[in-house]
């Protein structure tokens, strides 16, 4: 799981105690898993081929920000496949002693899900190249003159490796992967469904208005919506409020959630571009400087989301505030409650 940064209420990240909740929200079988159709076709005709000639799948790599279903995908795949499913991170495996250890412990057809791939250390992603490829690896043992490799041979396996920063894996560990599946940020419509399922999970009667409100203020991301959802959740709970659009919409006040999902870090950004800095360009040091807040925050949690919603855009002088931003940041009257505006 991606380190929860920025905003806990809409960092994609998941927190320790999301996870135990998000375990009895995740769908179990592809026909359960709601949206990224394109995705589900693949893996859909993926899986069955291997059923039908009897053999593990092709090894799979799951790219795409967190929050929107890699992990689920992969204990899908195993569900799936009838197939056993070992859980590592690429931060659990820094020496090649690690994954020697997790490759040699695995049973024939044996589903292995590494999670964050690319931060595996270098040694151990040369070692998975001929895992992934040979079903073998090479153990070294002794130093120097006197160092020899004892060639092992592995169960047949199948390697499902998530990432959030494809672009980083190195492209002979890219390349040995037989399908590569990007998952895309969920539309409304399909945030609806993982709402209302996940509704349903909880024993929640929400008016589907209001679903469809809390979708379009989830920023295309699963996690996020059932965050949102826990939230509204407990509102109803202390209030004895209404499941209705006026119920969801004061508790998303409640919790600084605009209607367009920006929290008080995305408006503190663009208040600061818009107003302080009379709409940019303005440098990132700058603006962090301006709010308070740390660079790699806003570089990694608000920016992407402020540019996909066309409020901000990156020149090579700096951020900039488009109209829509502009007009976002005039129309938002609400005090950003950051230090330094
Ligand atoms: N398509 C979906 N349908 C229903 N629920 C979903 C779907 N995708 C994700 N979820 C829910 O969203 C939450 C987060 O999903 P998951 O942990 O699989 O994300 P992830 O991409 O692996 O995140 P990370 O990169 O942080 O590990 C889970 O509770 C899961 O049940």
């Amino acid at each position: 799981m991606t380190e929860p940064i920025g905003d806990p209420l809409l960092d994609p990240g998941a927190t320790a105690d999301e996870l135990a909740f998000e375990g009895a929200l995740r769908p179990a079988s592809l026909a359960e898993f709601v949206g990224q159709p394109k995705v589900k076709g693949q893996l859909e005709v993926l899986l069955h081929a291997a059923r039908l000639q009897d053999r593990a799948p092709d090894h799979i790599l799951l790219a795409g920000p967190p929050g929107l279903g890699k992990t689920t995908l992969a204990s899908i795949i195993g569900a799936e496949t009838g197939r056993p499913i070992r859980y590592s991170s690429g931060p659990a495996i820094q020496h090649a002693g690690d994954l020697a250890a997790v490759l040699s412990a695995l049973v024939p057809g044996e589903v292995l899900f590494i999670d964050e791939i690319h931060r595996m250390s270098r040694a151990a992603e040369e070692m998975l190249y001929l895992a992934m490829e040979d079903f073998r690896i090479d153990i070294m043992v002794g130093k120097g003159a006197g160092a020899s490799s004892i060639p092992l041979e592995l169960a047949p396996f199948t390697l499902v490796g998530a990432t959030t920063r494809s672009g980083m894996l190195p492209a002979p560990l890219r390349d040995r992967f037989g399908f590569t599946a990007h998952l895309e940020f969920y539309v409304a419509d399909d945030l609806e469904r993982v709402l209302a399922r996940s509704a349903r999970l909880l024993g929640l009667e929400i008016e589907p208005a209001a679903l469809g409100e809390l979708a379009s203020r989830s920023r295309g991301t699963p996690r996020i919506a059932n965050r949102l959802l826990r939230r509204v959740r407990d509102w109803l709970l202390v209030h004895a409020g209404s499941s209705d659009l006026e119920g969801v919409r004061a508790a998303l006040e409640l919790y600084d959630v605009d209607e367009a999902g920006l929290d008080r870090i995305d408006r503190a950004v663009l208040h600061a571009i818009a107003h302080r800095f009379g709409g940019g360009p303005v440098g990132l040091s700058t603006l962090a400087a301006a709010i308070g807040e740390e660079a790699d925050t806003i570089e990694s949690v608000v920016e992407p989301f402020l540019v996909r919603e066309g409020l901000i855009g990156r020149t090579p002088r700096g951020r900039v505030a488009t109209p829509a931003g502009m007009r976002h940041a005039r129309a938002d009257m609400r005090e950003p409650t950051l230090d330094g505006l």
